[in-house]
């Protein structure tokens, strides 16, 4: 299968000896919107300029289209850049931002206008065209950037947090058009951002990254049921994490002997008897229960008192403290459970189908 980009044990030492990206694969086939996912200085932007060539490469190799990269100039790979800058020129018009790569590149200026009024006419920027960037709104620069990136029809846009410079509301809508866009142009999109609901919500597959390594690459949905790693599992979601020895093996559900008890997941790669897992339990895969004196606790269930629950609508938030002392914050849909419930200092039974719980090695 020909790939749109192929990072190859792709890896990055400064000359300091930082050491921002190592051994990172990944293959994305045309069309696929990935985002780069992770905390400051986890080596995104540095992942991202590799790629579009303005920094070298130390070890590995970047192909785009099956064709090496790895040396080519930035000016002569088949990508565009936007930067959260988004880099326009003040003292030209927004029709002359947008022209300018292919301006550079030469283009006779028939065909040149041409592919900008295009441009200009899929991004809705007709009525501002004339107008210089600095005298526009933080949401209208975003587009024109994003015109710029486009109207050389790169095989792949590399966007490098073009969201961040603005507010939550614009944000989202930005976040939509985007979308839509990069469907309907069927163009390969690279973004990197820390903001998770951005990347959860725009991506088909998501590379979650930690101290310039790979520590999944997945599809929004499986980084929440089920990560690979402990660090996935903190920074995706809201998930409790248990320690403990792999007690038993039964087909798919292995259980976990932790300091509160047995606790059973799914595995989520290879483990063994015996060695140490962490079970991952999703706040939204727990179910609460009012315990009833007599009755055995049920499988797979952790008793938890409540600290703190207040009502916001039709959900009750709760903080609740676990046998290991622990305190978790959980939700609860009023509807669902009789009023008295969630008075503080109330027992409850946290539990869980066995099959929304991961169990990964440690
Ligand atoms: N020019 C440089 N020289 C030395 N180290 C650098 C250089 N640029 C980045 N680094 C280091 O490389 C690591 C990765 O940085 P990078 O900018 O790629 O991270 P990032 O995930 O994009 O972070 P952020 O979200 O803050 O932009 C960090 O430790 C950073 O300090």
């Amino acid at each position: 299968m020909a790939y749109d980009l192929e990072l190859i044990n792709l890896g990055k030492t400064y000359d300091d000896g930082t050491t921002a990206v190592a051994n990172f694969d990944l293959s994305v086939t045309k069309g696929e919107f990935i985002a780069f996912l992770g905390p400051s200085g986890c080596g995104k932007t540095t992942t991202l300029r590799m790629i579009a060539g303005f920094e070298s490469i130390t070890s590995g190799d970047i192909r785009i289209r099956g064709q090496r990269v790895n040396d080519l100039p930035p000016e002569r790979r088949p990508t565009s850049t936007i930067f959260q800058s988004y880099a326009l020129f003040p003292h030209m018009t927004v029709r002359r931002n947008i022209g300018y790569g292919l301006e550079v590149k030469g283009m006779a200026k028939a065909e040149r206008d041409a592919k900008v009024e295009r441009m200009i006419a899929n991004l809705g920027l007709e009525d501002i065209a004339d107008r210089r960037p600095d005298k526009l709104s933080g949401g209208q620069r975003q587009r024109i950037a994003l015109a710029r990136g486009l109207v050389v029809e790169p095989d792949i846009l590399l966007l490098d947090e073009p969201l961040g410079a603005l507010d939550a509301n614009l944000r989202k809508s930005i976040q939509n058009e985007l979308k839509l866009l990069q469907r309907e142009l069927g163009v390969t999109f690279v973004f990197v951002t820390h903001a998770q609901s951005e990347a959860l919500s725009l991506s088909d597959r998501i590379v979650v990254m930690n101290r310039g390594r790979v520590e999944q690459i997945s599809r929004p949905h499986e980084l929440y049921t089920r990560p690979n790693t402990a660090f996935v599992a903190q920074f995706i979601g809201r998930n409790t994490i248990f320690e403990g020895v792999i007690g038993q093996v039964e087909g798919e559900h292995v259980a976990v002997d932790t300091p509160i008890g047995r606790l059973v997941g799914v595995a989520n790669g290879a483990v063994a008897g015996g060695s140490s897992a962490k079970v991952v339990i999703p706040a939204e895969a727990i179910d609460l229960k009012v315990p009833v004196s007599g009755e055995a606790p049920p499988r797979n269930a952790i008793a938890a008192k409540i600290t703190r629950s207040h009502r916001v609508g039709n959900v009750r938030r709760l903080a609740v403290v676990l046998p290991d002392e622990r305190t978790v914050a959980l939700e609860a849909h009023v509807d669902k459970y009789p009023d008295d419930t969630f008075a503080d200092g109330r027992d409850l039974v946290l539990t869980w189908l066995p099959d929304r719980a991961t169990v990964i090695a440690a």
